[in-house]
């Protein structure tokens, strides 16, 4: 299926047997920066690579290139680190040049994201290259339905401790509404291919998250925080319905004693200091507290605009079971079943998708991207369970001749 029309430049014949690594696209956000780059082991020549591909009639004396997509993301305090990954990798060996033009023609990446802005001079003074801004928004929308439209399994619901992946029907996919919980959090109505809106967001997001748990308990990283979330008990510091009921729901306004009535609020009357709490306690509270809000503001998002979809992506949510299940939950029970939630495997990577995907707008050939992607290993989830956001992508880069 074709996807877009990227226009990338040519990519070396390889030299010996080992994967040629080429496209590379960025995304540097406020907390991490995520990395897509495509590689290929058979470069073709139209003729060759073409009888291994289902060729429809437009992909006739195409080039094609087949191979995966790959991710990977760094902590943008350590931007450093990426840095060495991208020349270790060698990643700008074989990246987008200019049509026509030597070897030594200027190396430009697309990136997008605010470090785009801030970090140009950093690119341009450790790698020598040219970072080409795209637009986070338009990022983040193209990377959405890329992974919805091409790439099976990758959308899916939570409830119950349950996923069920969602096989979305091309012709039934718009409208949506994408909630992208990075450090902030950017809600956008989807209305079709580049048919957009950013219609809400919220400040706290998953930086607030990372950020308060930091604060609060001795946590010194992020999947530590969210990892001791697990063995908490958020009823030593939420205050429940049950509190101030006596233990009873209050059923005229549909509130299950369990219910949190309100955040945090048992520590006020608890003759405690914040050594006496346990980290799990502080990281369940606080992770329930920031999942639920962004659920409910979805949720009123997608009320405002009649939409029964909503997409949640970003890093925040880490393929972790509490994140999605009180995500879904908070959208389940205010849209009272009517709106949906759901969540992606590769949650963090869109905008870098997106990124790569806007080669095509930029480039100088007429170099066509075919996505016709499946899962590898074929659609198989890691033996721990665990969604595996980094899991690359098999698909075909068609190139014009
Ligand atoms: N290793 C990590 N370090 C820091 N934050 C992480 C990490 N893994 C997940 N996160 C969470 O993901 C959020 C960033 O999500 P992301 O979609 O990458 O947004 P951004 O583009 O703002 O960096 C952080 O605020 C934090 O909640
Ligand atoms: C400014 C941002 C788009 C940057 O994206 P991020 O790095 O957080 O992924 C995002 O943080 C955001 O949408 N913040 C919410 C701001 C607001 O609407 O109040």
């Amino acid at each position: 299926m074709e996807i877009g029309n990227t226009k990338l430049t040519e990519i070396s014949k390889p030299t010996n047997s080992e994967a040629q690594i080429s496209h590379l696209a960025l995304d540097i956000g406020g907390s991490l920066i995520k990395l897509v780059y495509f590689s290929t082991n058979s470069v073709d020549s139209s003729s060759s690579s073409n009888e291994s591909l289902p060729a429809s009639n437009g992909d006739r004396g195409r080039h094609v290139l087949e191979g995966k997509l790959h991710f990977a993301k760094f902590e943008t305090e350590k931007i450093n680190d990426c840095i060495d990954f991208i020349r270790s990798k060698q990643l700008l060996h074989t990246g987008p040049q200019q049509h026509g033009a030597s070897g030594s023609a200027k190396c430009i990446i697309k990136a997008t994201g605010g470090g785009a802005y801030k970090f140009p001079d950093l690119f341009k003074e450790k790698l020598g290259i040219s970072l080409d801004k795209a637009d986070e928004m338009d990022c983040l929308v193209a990377g959405s339905n890329f992974l919805l439209k091409a790439v099976h399994p990758e959308a899916f619901t939570y409830m119950d401790g349950q996923k069920e992946f969602v096989k979305i029907d091309h012709d039934d996919l718009y409208p949506y509404l994408l909630v992208n919980i990075g450090s902030g959090v950017s809600m956008i109505k989807v209305d079709g291919p580049g048919k957009f809106e950013r219609v809400s967001g919220t400040n706290v997001g998953g930086g607030t998250f990372w950020g308060l748990g930091k604060l609060l308990t001795k946590c010194k990283n992020f999947d530590e925080l969210l990892e001791l979330s697990h063995q908490g008990n958020n009823r030593v510091i939420d205050m429940l319905v049950g509190d101030i009921y006596g233990g009873m729901d209050y059923t005229k306004i549909g509130l299950i004693s369990t219910a949190i009535a309100s955040s945090f609020s048992k520590v006020i009357s608890d003759d405690k200091e914040l050594k006496d709490y346990k980290s799990e306690d502080i990281s369940r509270s606080l992770l329930r507290m920031i999942s639920n809000n962004i659920g409910q503001i979805s949720y009123l998002n997608a009320l405002r605009f009649g939409l029964k979809r909503i997409i949640f992506a970003g890093f925040f949510i880490r393929g972790h079971a509490d994140t999605m299940d009180t995500i879904a939950v908070a959208v389940h029970f205010w849209s009272k079943g009517e709106a949906k939630a759901m969540f992606l495997k590769h949650e963090g990577f869109l905008g870098a998708l997106g990124s790569f995907m806007s080669y095509e707008k930029h480039g100088f050939d007429d170099l066509k991207v075919h996505q016709s992607v499946q899962q590898s290993p074929a659609g198989d989830d890691p033996p721990n369970g665990e969604l595996n956001e980094n899991q690359s992508i098999d698909c075909s880069v068609y190139l014009s001749q």
